[in-house]
């Protein structure tokens, strides 16, 4: 398997590189660095690397860099270990998840996304961990990214920010969450939660783009878990072009809640730690004319000698504390699920 050999190789090396699968594809994508500098992002066509909220927007151009392709072959899964994290955020999560809802009771905004971190004090290997993150969510957008100057994340993503090709552009509202199951049954919370999700996405972008399609929200599965998702399309216009759309988009109501900027205020002021790159957004801009943008959920951050796993949930005037905690338990195996001791 060359391309994992590549990789160990890379990361021995330290030189930034991102390899990624999309989804419902077999194909394997390395973008390496030259040089180990910082690149900050400025319209170059390349794959970018963008935070929640504050710390640097990278990008790795493709022009300049080497860019490879392969077919993966078969997978074997390796042999997993379910690591524990020792501190009990349980109370401080329902406390804080508590504290939205009474926000929102007040009227303050209608939906706010609300997560933590969970720290593995543990070491894990890196290229098998990815290797099974590949094989284990086929239909998710799977990478792996590693910058010396910045670290190294991985994840399994169900959520497209945007995808453009010429004028022609797709985005999806992806709200609700239960564990996948046969036959599922969404609560009016759920539907209600997507609702917003999709309503938000329309006012932001109805007058600004032509033909807007919005699709009945359909369950989906990724990992473990069930959601409820709509597809929106539509074609942008001289007056409003793939970084307006993606400004209008980022942070979706999936990851911050709506209205955006009181969502972010209120993430800000009370979550109590800093996001990073978790919920921000990763992928192609401008390969061939074409932008193919993911928001970075279902991740993990390997720093030191500790492996942060970053989740969140949707809390509305309806949420209960407790039920938002486990949704956010069941949402960490989708890393715990496929972490490879080293
Ligand atoms: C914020 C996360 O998931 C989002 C995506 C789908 C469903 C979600 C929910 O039901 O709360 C979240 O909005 C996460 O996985 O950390």
């Amino acid at each position: 398997m060359q391309v994992f050999e590549e990789i160990q190789a890379l990361l021995l090396q330290h030189k930034p590189f991102v390899c990624y699968v999309k989804p419902n594809e077999a194909v394997w994508n390395l973008l390496v660095q030259q040089t180990d500098e910082i690149i900050e992002f400025s319209n170059q066509a390349g794959f970018v690397f963008m935070p929640f909220h504050e710390g640097k927007q990278l990008v790795i151009p493709f022009e300049g860099n080497n860019f490879s392709q392969g077919n993966l072959e078969n997978l074997e899964k390796k042999p997993t270990e379910s690591f524990t994290s020792e501190s009990n955020q349980k109370e401080a999560f329902e406390n804080l998840v508590s504290k939205g809802v009474s926000t929102i009771q007040q009227g303050k905004f209608d939906k706010v996304v609300l997560s933590r971190k969970i720290v593995l004090k543990e070491q894990i290997a890196i290229v098998e961990t990815f290797q099974n993150l590949i094989s284990t969510y086929p239909t998710a957008f799977r990478y792996l990214f590693f910058h010396p100057k910045i670290g190294l994340w991985m994840g399994a993503t169900p959520e497209q920010l945007v995808k453009i090709n010429q004028n022609q552009f797709e985005t999806v509202a992806l709200a609700g969450t239960q564990l996948y199951s046969e036959n599922v049954i969404w609560a009016t919370k759920e539907i209600e939660e997507q609702q917003f999700v999709t309503d938000y996405i329309v006012t932001k972008v109805k007058d600004k783009v032509n033909n807007l399609i919005v699709s009945d929200a359909k369950t989906v599965s990724a990992g473990n878990l069930a959601h409820l998702k709509s597809f929106i399309s539509g074609e942008l216009t001289a007056d409003f072009q793939a970084n307006d759309l993606i400004k209008a988009l980022h942070p979706t109501p999936a990851v911050c809640g709506l209205p955006k900027e009181k969502a972010i205020d209120f993430i800000l002021k009370n979550e109590g730690y800093n996001r990073k790159y978790y919920a921000g957004f990763l992928g192609e801009y401008n390969k061939d004319n074409q932008t193919d943008l993911f928001v970075n959920l279902r991740c993990l951050e390997v720093e030191n000698d500790v492996v942060n796993i970053y989740v969140g949930c949707g809390i509305t005037k309806d949420s209960n504390s407790e039920k938002e905690f486990f949704e956010t338990e069941n949402k960490s195996m989708t890393m715990r699920n496929i972490l490879v001791s080293k």
